[in-house]
């Protein structure tokens, strides 16, 4: 809990239920279980080699709802709404799996898999290896790791794990220090949330922090707030790889344009390269 405040944190909130989903989902299926079906599955794509692709990726999110926002969309078919992400030009699509505030699931995530070629991202809020073998066993080939929701040796133990099973971690910081944290674990790939999941506040101004204090070989993806073409290359001047897109996106008549607007200002000669 914050020093002083007297009341959890969103955060807290959200991973207490999760907490509890988890212990619910592992009393029906046990995590023998999930790992064979993990093992079973085809292999993951290699999330890193096509985040590293020349242009701003666009990594574009099925999300319903939101703490902040409520409802968003109601997306009876994720799997058609990845489908259209994807003919937009989409680089990776991302998954909310968490239920109780963001109307997500697994079935979700499966439907997706079976939907796209690109890789798929699970984003939840991991808080255990079954979690993670859950993921593969559903075909993501990313798994968000959120820093500000877990000690250090659980986030070195997660990310291991994740790898262990061929996929990519993507490890989501919010300030400095969480960074450092995040390179000291051996991210590879580090999400910058725009929004602090403590107070659900948005400022851009983050990535533009952070971002310059990242090494070169780390694929630095901007989060939250990305609202049209102009978001997008203010984060590319700061040296995003990719952006992550939710609500800008779901919210569109057309998501399959709204990729493919977001893509052509990534490729666009004039938009700035990351430097390597
Ligand atoms: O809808 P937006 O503002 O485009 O944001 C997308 C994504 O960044 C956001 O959904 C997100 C970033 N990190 C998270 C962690 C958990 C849940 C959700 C998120």
């Amino acid at each position: 809990m914050p020093e002083g405040t007297g009341r959890a944190s969103v955060l807290d909130e959200i991973l207490a239920g999760v907490r509890e989903d988890v212990a619910q989902r592992q009393e029906a299926v046990p995590l023998e279980q999930v790992r064979e079906l993990a093992a079973a599955a085809p292999p993951a794509i290699d999330a890193y080699a096509a985040l590293r692709k020349p242009g701003v990726a666009v990594i574009a999110e099925v999300k319903r709802s939101s703490p902040s926002k409520g409802a968003l969309a109601d997306i009876p078919d994720p799997a058609e709404l990845a489908g259209e992400y994807a003919a937009g030009g989409a680089r990776c699509i991302s998954v909310l799996t968490e239920g109780r505030w963001f109307g997500g699931s697994l079935e979700d995530l499966a439907a997706v898999r079976a939907a796209v070629q690109v890789p798929v991202l699970r984003k939840d809020f991991v808080v255990s290896s079954y979690q993670v073998h859950e993921a593969r066993a559903h075909g993501a080939d990313l798994v968000l790791l959120i820093v500000a929701a877990l000690e250090q040796n659980v986030l070195v133990g997660l990310l291991e794990r994740i790898e262990s099973l061929g996929m990519t971690a993507l490890v989501e910081v919010h300030d400095e220090e969480e960074a450092d944290r995040a390179l000291d674990a051996g991210a590879q790939v580090i999400g910058v949330n725009a929004r602090d999941l403590r107070t659900l506040e948005v400022d851009r101004s983050v990535f533009e922090r952070i971002a310059p204090g990242l090494p070169n070989s780390v694929v630095k993806i901007a989060e939250s707030g990305v609202r049209g073409p102009h978001d997008l290359i203010r984060y590319a001047s700061a040296g995003a790889d990719a952006v992550l897109v939710g609500e800008g996106l779901v919210t569109q008549k057309s998501p399959r344009d709204a990729v493919a607007e977001l893509v052509n200002a990534g490729n666009h000669p004039a938009t700035p390269r990351p430097v390597r």
